[in-house]
C-alpha cells in the first residue's frame, strides 16, 4: 500500500477516511454508526461505508458490518475457556483479534478505491478500547494507513450536571492526547437535550464556573466552596486549552439531525490529519526505522562474528549446517482468517480461535492472552 501522503498526492481518488467511534456505554455509538451509515447510503450517488464492529459482546448491531469481530471470535467461549468475567472476556477477544489485524487492514485496503469512509464501532466499555494495548495497536495501525478521526460520542442528556460534564471532557481530553488524532466531540441525543449548554460552557469557562457555583453540593456546611468545587474550577481553566483543539457537533442519532454537520467536521479533519498528524507520523517512522536499522546491523555483526568463531572451532558441525529446502514453506500462521461479510454473503460459522488452545501442537499456533 502506498503511504498515505504518496497515495493522496499521486491518485485522483482520495483515500477513505476512517472514523473511530468511541464513547461511554450507552452513549449511542451503535445507533450513531447506524445513522451515519444510512445517511451515506441515502446520498446521491450513495457512498456506502466499510464498517467494522469490534465489540465481541454485543448481541445485536443495528447495521450490516463488513467485518465483525463476532464472526472470528466467540466471546462466550473465550470467557469459558480462560475463566474470565465479562470485561476480561472482551479484552481477551480484542487481543486475539488484534493479532490478526493485518488481515483486516488488507481487506480494508482492497476496498480503498471504492469507499469514502471506513467506520470502526468499538466495545461498549470504553476503557477496554482506549486503555488497552490492543486498542492502541488498532488505532495506530489504522491511523498509519489511512486518514483517521476519532468521533467521541457523548450522552448529552446525562452530561448536564457540571461535574459529569467535566469528567466526560477529561476523559475525552485523555483520549485526544493519547491518540493525537483529529477529534470530534459528538453531542448525541440532542432530540432529548439540546447541546447549547455545553457549547456555552466550552466557549466561556466563567459560564461553566457560574453553573458549578449554583449546582448543589458545591459548598460545605460553612458555605465555603468544597474541595471538588475548587478542583473543578481550576480544571475548567485547563480544559479551556483542550477545547481549542476540538470540533464539536450536536447530533440526534434517532432523528438524523446534525449528521450533515458531522460529515463537514470529518472532512475538515482530513485536512488536519494531512497537515498535522501525518508529518509527525512520518517523522516518528523515520526515527523508528533508523533505530531499528541500527539494532539490526548491530545484531547481524555480532551474529556473523560469533558464527565465524564457531565454525573455526567446530568445522565438522559447520559442514552439516546447510539450508534444507524441505523445511521451507511451512505456514506458521495458522488457518484462521478474518471474514469480509461483503465478499462472503453468508459468513457462516465464526472461526473459534479458542480451539487453538485445545489443539496445541496440531498446526494452530495462536498467541494466548498473557
Ligand atoms: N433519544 C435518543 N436515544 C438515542 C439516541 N442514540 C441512541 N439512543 C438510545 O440510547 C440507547 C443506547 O444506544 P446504543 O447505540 O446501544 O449505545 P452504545 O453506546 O452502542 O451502547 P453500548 O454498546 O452498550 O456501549 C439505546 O436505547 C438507543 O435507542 C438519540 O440520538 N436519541
Amino acid at each position: 500500500m502506498d503511504s498515505p501522503s504518496s497515495a493522496a498526492s499521486s491518485s485522483t481518488k482520495k483515500m477513505p477516511i476512517t472514523i473511530i467511534v468511541i464513547g461511554m456505554a450507552g452513549a449511542g455509538k451503535s445507533t450513531f454508526v447506524q445513522r451515519i451509515n444510512s445517511y451515506l447510503h441515502s446520498q446521491n450517488p450513495p457512498t456506502p461505508p466499510y464498517i467494522l464492529n469490534l465489540d465481541p459482546a454485543v448481541t445485536h448491531v443495528p447495521y450490516e458490518a463488513n467485518i465483525d469481530i463476532r464472526d472470528t471470535i466467540n466471546y462466550q467461549e473465550v470467557m469459558k475457556q480462560y475463566n474470565l468475567g465479562p470485561n476480561g472476556g472482551i479484552l481477551t477477544c480484542l487481543n486475539l483479534f488484534t493479532t490478526k489485524f493485518d488481515q483486516v487492514l488488507d481487506l480494508v485496503e482492497k476496498r480503498a478505491d471504492s469507499v469514502d469512509y471506513v467506520i470502526l464501532d468499538t466495545p461498549g466499555q470504553i476503557e477496554i478500547f482506549t486503555w488497552s494495548a490492543s486498542g492502541a495497536i488498532i488505532t495506530d495501525a489504522v491511523a498509519s494507513s489511512l486518514p483517521t478521526v476519532v468521533a467521541y460520542i457523548i450522552d448529552t442528556p446525562r452530561t448536564t450536571a457540571p461535574a459529569t460534564f467535566m469528567s466526560n471532557m477529561l476523559y475525552a481530553c485523555s483520549i485526544l492526547y493519547k491518540t493525537k488524532l483529529p477529534f470530534i466531540l459528538v453531542f448525541n441525543k440532542t432530540d432529548v437535550q439540546p447541546h447549547d449548554f455545553a457549547l456555552g460552557w466550552m466557549a466561556d469557562f466563567e459560564e461553566f464556573q457560574a453553573a458549578l457555583a449554583t449546582h448543589s453540593g458545591t459548598r460545605d456546611a460553612e458555605g465555603e466552596p468544597t474541595y471538588m468545587n475548587s478542583l473543578m474550577n481550576s480544571m475548567s481553566l485547563v480544559l479551556d486549552e483542550f477545547y481549542k483543539n476540538l470540533k464539536t457537533v450536536g447530533v440526534s442519532s434517532m432523528t438524523g439531525d446534525g449528521v450533515k454537520d458531522f460529515f463537514a467536521a470529518v472532512d475538515a479533519s482530513r485536512e488536519e490529519y494531512e497537515k498535522e498528524y501525518l508529518p509527525e507520523l512520518q517523522k516518528a517512522r523515520q526515527r523508528r526505522d533508523k533505530s531499528l536499522q541500527e539494532v539490526k546491523e548491530d545484531s547481524m555483526n555480532r551474529l556473523l562474528s560469533d558464527l565465524a568463531i564457531d565454525r573455526e572451532k567446530n568445522p565438522a558441525a559447520a559442514a552439516l549446517d546447510r539450508w534444507d529446502p524441505d523445511e521451507e514453506g511451512e505456514d506458521d500462521d495458522g488457518d484462521i482468517n478474518i471474514i469480509d461479510r461483503s465478499e462472503d454473503p453468508w459468513p457462516g460459522q465464526y472461526v473459534d480461535l479458542t480451539r487453538a488452545r485445545r489443539h496445541e501442537g496440531q498446526g494452530s499456533n495462536w498467541p494466548r492472552p498473557g
